[in-house]
């Protein structure tokens, strides 16, 4: 798929679905009620080797500031710490985007760029434990070469990405990374070469329908790419059901193994990653008139 240049006005596509139409219809009538919610990486952030160099696309800043003004909210719902998603995305002090929302942690915590501190409760206990434990099981599992921690503060995430066959290096970490979490009260939440333990109680369907019925929004739009998006996939159904229309866009992974086909085959539309995306959204910005 060849994407536009930055300067031009694309279409909107259509959505494949009459439930991604009536959502797109929804959106278009009253802009001004509408939530626009994005996933970070993967979707806002192109998918890179170490964790550490994701960064927002660089056109994904100047599209939000100009669209956020014109909706009810936009909020970056993340598996990252907030204030991280924050750092990686460049999301604070641009103008435009004084009323933007991060539920980071997977809506554990909350940064509003109105107010910019990290709210969140303590991490329980296990969080320490397995933090504790972590090096020694990797150890004795025979962690592929490649395996990376990333400490999250409440959560500990086991990459793989790096290890030379990173599905090989998941699948001898799973059992004993899915006992050790249970031992300790948290739960494993998989994603794209990454299983993470995490504590449980937060997931992205709870944020953003909390964040759509917070902004009274009478239409919603959510992007994502990974398993950890599936809950807010969810909620968008039934919003739906409840009677707000809304539009489930997919970014779609440049490696189709990387897909995860609940999201591909549920999604309205797809897009090709974070490039796709904000070709999307400038489309959007383009058909919605700005406040005057
Ligand atoms: O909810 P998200 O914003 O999509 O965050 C989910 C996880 O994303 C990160 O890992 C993924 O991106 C990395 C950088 O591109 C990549 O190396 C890795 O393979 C992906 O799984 C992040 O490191 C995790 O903490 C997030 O939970």
């Amino acid at each position: 798929m060849s994407l536009p240049p930055p300067s031009a006005h694309p279409t909107l596509p259509e959505p494949e679905t009459e439930a991604g139409r009536a959502g797109l219809a929804a959106v278009r009538a009253d802009p001004a009620r509408t939530v626009l919610a994005l996933d970070f990486d993967g979707t806002l952030a192109p998918i890179v080797g170490d964790p550490r160099d994701a960064r927002a696309h660089p056109e994904a800043v100047p599209v939000l500031a100009r669209l956020a003004p014109r909706l009810a909210g936009v909020a970056v719902i993340t598996g990252r710490p907030a204030a991280e998603a924050v750092r990686y995305g460049g999301l604070e002090g641009a103008a435009g985007l004084e009323g933007l929302t991060v539920l980071g942690a997977y809506g554990a915590e909350r940064w509003d760029a109105a107010d910019p501190v990290v709210r969140a409760p303590e991490p329980p206990a296990g969080v320490a434990a397995v933090r504790a434990e972590l090096p020694g099981l990797l150890r004795e599992s025979e962690a592929p070469e490649g395996t990376w921690t990333e400490d999250k503060g409440r959560a500990l995430a086991v990459h793989t990405r790096r290890a030379a066959s990173p599905d090989e290096a998941l699948d001898r970490l799973r059992e004993p990374l899915y006992t050790l979490a249970e031992r300790h009260g948290l739960v494993v939440e998989p994603g794209r070469m990454v299983l993470e333990l995490r504590p449980p109680g937060a997931d992205k369907g709870a944020a953003l329908t909390g964040f759509v019925r917070e902004r009274a929004a009478t239409a919603v739009v959510y992007a994502g790419d990974d398993r950890g998006d599936l809950p807010a996939y969810a909620a968008v159904t039934a919003l739906r059901a409840e009677g707000v229309p809304g539009l489930l866009l997919y970014s779609a992974p440049e490696a189709e193994a990387e897909a995860v086909p609940e999201l591909r085959d549920g999604a309205d539309l797809r897009v090709p990653g974070p490039a796709g995306l904000v070709a999307w959204l400038r489309a959007l910005a383009a058909e919605i008139p700005p406040v005057r």
